[in-house]
This record gives structure tokens, C-alpha cells and sequence, in this order.
């Protein structure tokens, strides 16, 4: 695959929420995935389950070599060391780590879509990445994540 630029969500609403995200991120760097840049940390309501704790939530820029399916696996094993016990699938988590894009990779398989499928609808997504890639081009939707984020609703909730 050679080297690969990408984006990773990165959100907490549980427990000591700052620990959590700078803990993710050292386990990325273990992992190989290289951060080269991080998104200011923004404090944002639930969307999904509203009766849960605000999220602090964050994006990150990363260049990795692994393949996609060794870097979801890389995620996922990140999630559960840092605490993540799924109970309910939208239940308040220590640590969620969603990749939003990996290189010009499109993928739509069961257990993996990239780019996310929930991008557009998601300012606690849109509002971070814009901050370290606004002009970046949705390879699916045609649109800039500036332009995503000018649309998205529910801006009012991510500060
Ligand atoms: N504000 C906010 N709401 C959320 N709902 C879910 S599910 N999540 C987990 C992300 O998939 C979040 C989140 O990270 N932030």
C-alpha cells in the first residue's frame, strides 16, 4: 500500500476523558500509526443517545503503511485497552476511534466503510477536521469538509 496520509476521530465520554484521547494517542504512535498533526479539542453533546455525557472529541492526521483492515484492528485493540467495554452499541465509551479517510481508499464492506459513513451528519467529526484539512475533497460526495462543515447541523453543539 506505501505510505498513506489519513484522518482518525477520536471521542470520550467517560471517565477522565483528556487522559483517554492523550493515552490514544501515544497507543497510535506504538501502533505505527504516525500522528503528524492533532485538531484542538472540542467539548461537544451527544448526538445518537442523547441521556449521555458531552464527548470531548477530536481529530488527528496520521501516515501509516499497514493495510486497512491491520490499521481497524490496530483501532479497535486501542479502544479496548484504553478501557472501551461495549455494552450497548451507543452507550457512553472511555474511547472511540473512527477512521474518517485512509489515502484515496473507498471501501464498503460489512465490517468497514471508508470513507465514514456518517462524516456529513457529524459537526463534532466536521469541526475538528476542518480545522487541519478543510479543503480536503470527499472522494463519494463530491464536497470539501469546509463545505460539509458550512452545512452540517448542529454546530451549536460542538465548542
Ligand atoms: N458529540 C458526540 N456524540 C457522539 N455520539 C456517538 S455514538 N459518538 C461516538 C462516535 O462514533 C459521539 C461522539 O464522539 N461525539
Amino acid at each position: 500500500m506505501g505510505k498513506q496520509e489519513g484522518f482518525i476521530a477520536l471521542g470520550s465520554n467517560l471517565g477522565d476523558r483528556e487522559l483517554y484521547l492523550a493515552g490514544a494517542i501515544r497507543s497510535l504512535e506504538e501502533k505505527g500509526i504516525r500522528v503528524l498533526e492533532q485538531s484542538p479539542v472540542y467539548e461537544t453533546k451527544a448526538v445518537g443517545y442523547l441521556d449521555q455525557p458531552d464527548f470531548l472529541n477530536m481529530v488527528v492526521r496520521f501516515e501509516s503503511e499497514l493495510p486497512v483492515q491491520e490499521l481497524l484492528n490496530k483501532l479497535l485493540a486501542i479502544e479496548a485497552k484504553h478501557g472501551r467495554i461495549r455494552k450497548t452499541k451507543w452507550g457512553p465509551r472511555t474511547l472511540d476511534l473512527d477512521l474518517l479517510f485512509y489515502g484515496k481508499l473507498i471501501l464498503d464492506d460489512p465490517k468497514l466503510t471508508v470513507p465514514h459513513p456518517r462524516i456529513q451528519e457529524r459537526a463534532f467529526v466536521l469541526m475538528p477536521l476542518q480545522d487541519l484539512a478543510p479543503d480536503l475533497l470527499h472522494p463519494l460526495l463530491g464536497l470539501t469538509v469546509k463545505k460539509m462543515a458550512e452545512q452540517v447541523p448542529g454546530k451549536e453543539g460542538v465548542r
